[in-house]
C-alpha cells in the first residue's frame, strides 16, 4: 500500500542477554514467487509458511487484480487459483506495490508478454527507485513502458500482444531483473537467455523448475547462462516456504553482541545464493553452529545456535556481495561491535534499495559514534569492540525496514539508547519482529 501511516519512533535498550528460539517468517522472496507462479499455473497452488509482511499482501492483491483468485486459509496458509501462462486479465485499476521493489518488478515482468496495459504505483520510497532496469529489457520482448521521468513509477507497461524472446546479459547483479526476464519469457514462443556475470538468488529459477517448466542453467566462462522454453503449462504445487535469512540476520546479529547471549534460530534457508552474512559472520570469528542441515521446500535449511562472540574486522570480497545484499546494513552494526576494521566492497546496489543504505547506514553510525568511510561502492567501519558504542542517538530510517531494525539492534549493546524515527517500515518484510525480539528478552519500546 502506498499510503505511508503516521511514523511509528521505537528506542531500543541494553538490556540482559538474548535467550530462547526466533522463529523468524517465511522467505519473502519465496513468497512472492509462490503467489506469481501460483497465478501462472493450471489448478490449485497450495503454499504455507508464506511471510504476511505488506510487499507479500501487495503482491496477492496484485495477482488478484490480474484474475487469479488468492485466498487465506490461516496463519501463512494461503491458495492460489491460477489463470495459467498467457491467461491473466487486464487490472481494472492502479497496482499498487506499496514499498515492494521485487513486487512491481516481477509483476511487470510477468505482464510484459499478455496484450494487457497496467498501471504501477508505490509508496514514496519505491516511486524513487529505478525501474528503466527492467523495462530496458521487457522493451526487448515489444513490451512499451510509460514512465514519470527517470523511469520512476507511477509507470503503464503496455504487454507485448506478439512478444519475441530475449537473450539478454544483466547489466547489475539483480535477482529482480533476471526474474522479471525469465518471467516474461513465459508467454514468448523461442527460448529466453539470461546471463549474469555474478550469480544472484535462484529461486525464480528453482521454482520455475518446479512448476514444470523447461529451464536449465550453466555456469559458462560468460557467466551463469540460464535457458527457459516459453509457453510451458505450468502445473500447480505445494510449496512450503522456508524460513528468511534475511531476517534471521537481526536476531542473529543481535545475539552475537548482546553480552552473554545464547539463541536457536530453526529451519533457516541456507541457500548458497543467500548466506554471504553466515559466511562473513563465522570469518569474523562468531560462534554459530548449523545443526541439522536439510531439505525443505526445495531449499537447503538448518538449525541456527548463536552465542555472543568476539568478533575480528575483515574484508568482504565484492563478489560476496549478491549473496548477502540485504545484509549489509546489519552487518554495519555488527562490525561496529567488532574489534578492526571492515570493509565492504562492491556494495554500490545498496544505493538504489528502499532508501540510499550507505548513506543511511553511514549517518546513523556516526551519531551513535562510530567512524565510517565510504565511497559510492564501498562501506568501512572501524569497529570499537564489544561494548564499545555510545549509541545516545535518533537514526533516520526513510522508510526502509532493514535500516530500522539494524539500528534497534545497535541500541540493545550501545551504551546509551538508539531511537529510530520510524519503525513502522518493518512490517512490510518482519511484523513479528517486535515480538519476537521481545520473547528473546530484548528491550525495545514504542
Ligand atoms: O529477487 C528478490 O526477491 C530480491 C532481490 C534483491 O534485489 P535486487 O535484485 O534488486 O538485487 C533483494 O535486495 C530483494 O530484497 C529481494
Ligand atoms: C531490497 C529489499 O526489498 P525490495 O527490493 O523487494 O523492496 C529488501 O527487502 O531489503
Amino acid at each position: 500500500m502506498s499510503g505511508h501511516a503516521a511514523p511509528i519512533p521505537m528506542t531500543a535498550r541494553r538490556s540482559g542477554p538474548l535467550t530462547g528460539s526466533a522463529e523468524v517468517p517465511g522467505d519473502k522472496s519465496i513468497s512472492h514467487r509462490a503467489l506469481i507462479l501460483g497465478a501462472l499455473s493450471v489448478g490449485q497452488t497450495v503454499v504455507t509458511g508464506l511471510l504476511e509482511g505488506q510487499d507479500v499482501l501487495d503482491t496477492a492483491s496484485a495477482m488478484r487484480a490480474f484474475g487469479a483468485e488468492v485466498v487465506r486459509h490461516g496463519a501463512g496458509h494461503w491458495t492460489v487459483q491460477g489463470v495459467g501462462v498467457g491467461g491473466f486479465a487486464e487490472p481494472l485499476d492502479i497496482i499498487d506495490c506499496g514499498n515492494s521493489g521485487t513486487g512491481v518488478r516481477l509483476i511487470m515482468g510477468c505482464m510484459a508478454t499478455s496484450p494487457i496495459t497496467a498501471t504501477f504505483t508505490g509508496d514514496a520510497s519505491l516511486r524513487k527507485r529505478p525501474m528503466a532496469r527492467v523495462t530496458d529489457p521487457l522493451s526487448l520482448f515489444g513490451t512499451r513502458a510509460y514512465a514519470r521521468s527517470g523511469g520512476r513509477l507511477p509507470m503503464t507497461v503496455v504487454g507485448a500482444a506478439d512478444p519475441v524472446p530475449v537473450r539478454y546479459r544483466t547489466p547489475v547483479p539483480s535477482a529482480q531483473v533476471k526474474s522479471a526476464v525469465l518471467l516474461a519469457g513465459l508467454n514468448a514462443p523461442g527460448e529466453t537467455v539470461v546471463i549474469e556475470a555474478e550469480p544472484t538468488r535462484d529461486h525464480s529459477e528453482r521454482m520455475l523448475k518446479g512448476f514444470g517448466a523447461d529451464l536449465h542453467v550453466e555456469d559458462t566462462a560468460e557467466g551463469r547462462v540460464i535457458t527457459l522454453v516459453g509457453q510451458p503449462e505450468l502445473r500447480a504445487q505445494t510449496v512450503a516456504v522456508p524460513r528468511d535469512p534475511s531476517s534471521a540476520a537481526f536476531p542473529v546479529c543481535a545475539a552475537l553482541i548482546v553480552e552473554n547471549s545464547d539463541i536457536s534460530v530453526p529451519g533457516v534457508s541456507q541457500n548458497l545464493t543467500r548466506n554471504g552474512l553466515y559466511t562473513t559472520l563465522v570469518e569474523m570469528g562468531a560462534d554459530i553452529e548449523f545443526g541439522n542441515p536439510r531439505e525443505e521446500g526445495g531449499e537447503p535449511v538448518a538449525d541456527l545456535r548463536v552465542r555472543f562472540s568476539a568478533l575480528q574486522g575483515i574484508e568482504v570480497p565484492a563478489h560476496r556481495a549478491a549473496s548477502m545484499i540485504d545484509e549489509f546494513p546489519v552487518l554495519s552494526v555488527v562490525a561496529a561491535f567488532a574489534e578492526g576494521t571492515t570493509i565492504m566492497r562492491g556494495v554500490k546496489e545498496l544505493r538504489v534499495k528502499e532508501s540510499d543504505r550507505i548513506d543511511a547506514m553511514a549517518r546513523g553510525l556516526e551519531a551513535c559514534g562510530v567512524r565510517i568511510e565510504e565511497d559510492e561502492d564501498t562501506l568501512i567501519v572501524h569497529g570499537m569492540g564489544p561494548g564499545g558504542v555510545p549509541g545516545g542517538a535518533t537514526c533516520a530510517t526513510h522508510i526502509d525496514h532493514r535500516i530500522a531494525m539494524s539500528f534497534l539492534v545497535l541500541g540493545l549493546a550501545s551504551q546509551r539508547p538508539v531511537t529510530v524515527d520510524d519503525g513502522s517500515p518493518i512490517a512490510t518484510s518482519f511484523p513479528a519482529f517486535e515480538g519476537l525480539m521481545a520473547a528473546l528478552g530484548a528491550d525495545i519500546s514504542r
